[in-house]
C-alpha cells in the first residue's frame, strides 16, 4: 500500500482525515520525522497548504498531504480566514472562539453568516512541479455562545442550518460527511481514482 505522510500538528484535523481517507493508504505521521512546524507565510490556503506537504516531503523523502483551512466570517471581511490558527494571542481554539464572539458582539444572525474553507494540496515530492489542489466550502452562521463538544477549533460557534445544531453537535461521521475538509478529500479521491 503507497505510503502518504500527513503534514498537520492538529490531532482534530488528523482524526479526521484519516477517517476519510479510510485505510487506504499507509499513513504516516508528520510527527514520526520532525516536530518543528513550517511557519505558514503564506498569503492563501492553497500557498499555505503547499508550503505545508512540501515541508513535509522534505523531511520524510515519501509523498505528503496537507490541509490548510479556516473560518471566514462575511461580518468581517472574510477574517479570521488563512490567520484563523492565530487569531487570539493565545492562539488555543478557546481563546479564538472567544476573541470571534466578542468581534461579533450586537451583530444580528442574518449577518454572522460564515463558512469554513479547507484546501488540500498533495506532492508526490518535495519538487513535485504540479501538486494536486482541492478545495471544500462548508456555509453555516457564528452563534451567539458555544454549544457541543465534539470536533476542535471553531466548531462549538458553527451553526449548521441544515442539522439545525453547531457542528460540535453533530456525530463525527456526519461531520466528515457535511465538511469543507470531506467536500476537498471527496474531489482528492476522484482525482486520484479512489
Ligand atoms: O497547520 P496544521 O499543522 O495543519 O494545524 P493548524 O491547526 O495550525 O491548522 P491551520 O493552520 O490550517 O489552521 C486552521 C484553523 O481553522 C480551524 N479549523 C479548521 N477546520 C476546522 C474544523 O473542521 N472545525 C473547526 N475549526 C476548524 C482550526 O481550529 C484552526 O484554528
Ligand atoms: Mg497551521
Amino acid at each position: 500500500m503507497k505510503e502518504l505522510v500527513l503534514a498537520s500538528h492538529n490531532t482534530g484535523k488528523l482524526r479526521e482525515l484519516q477517517s476519510l481517507l479510510d485505510g487506504r493508504f499507509h499513513i504516516r505521521s508528520i510527527s514520526e520525522f520532525t516536530q518543528t512546524e513550517p511557519e505558514e507565510t503564506g498569503l492563501s490556503f492553497i500557498e499555505n497548504a503547499i508550503l505545508k506537504a512540501r515541508h513535509a516531503c522534505v523531511v520524510s523523502g515519501l509523498p505528503a498531504l496537507a490541509d490548510d483551512s479556516g473560518l471566514a466570517v462575511d461580518y468581517l471581511g472574510g477574517a479570521p480566514g488563512i490567520y484563523s490558527a492565530r487569531y487570539s494571542d493565545s492562539g488555543g481554539d478557546a481563546g479564538n472562539n472567544r476573541k470571534l464572539l466578542a468581534e461579533l458582539q450586537g451583530v444580528p444572525d442574518a449577518q454572522r453568516g460564515a463558512q469554513f474553507i479547507c484546501v488540500l494540496a498533495l506532492l508526490q515530492h518535495a519538487d513535485d512541479p504540479l501538486p494536486i489542489i482541492c478545495e471544500g466550502r462548508w456555509h453555516g452562521r457564528i452563534l451567539h455562545a458555544t454549544q457541543g463538544e465534539n470536533g476542535f477549533g471553531y466548531d462549538p460557534l458553527f451553526y449548521v442550518p441544515e442539522q439545525h445544531c453547531s457542528s460540535a453537535e453533530l456525530e463525527s461521521s456526519l461531520k466528515n460527511q457535511l465538511s469543507h475538509r470531506a467536500k476537498a478529500m471527496h474531489i482528492l479521491k476522484q482525482k486520484l481514482v479512489l
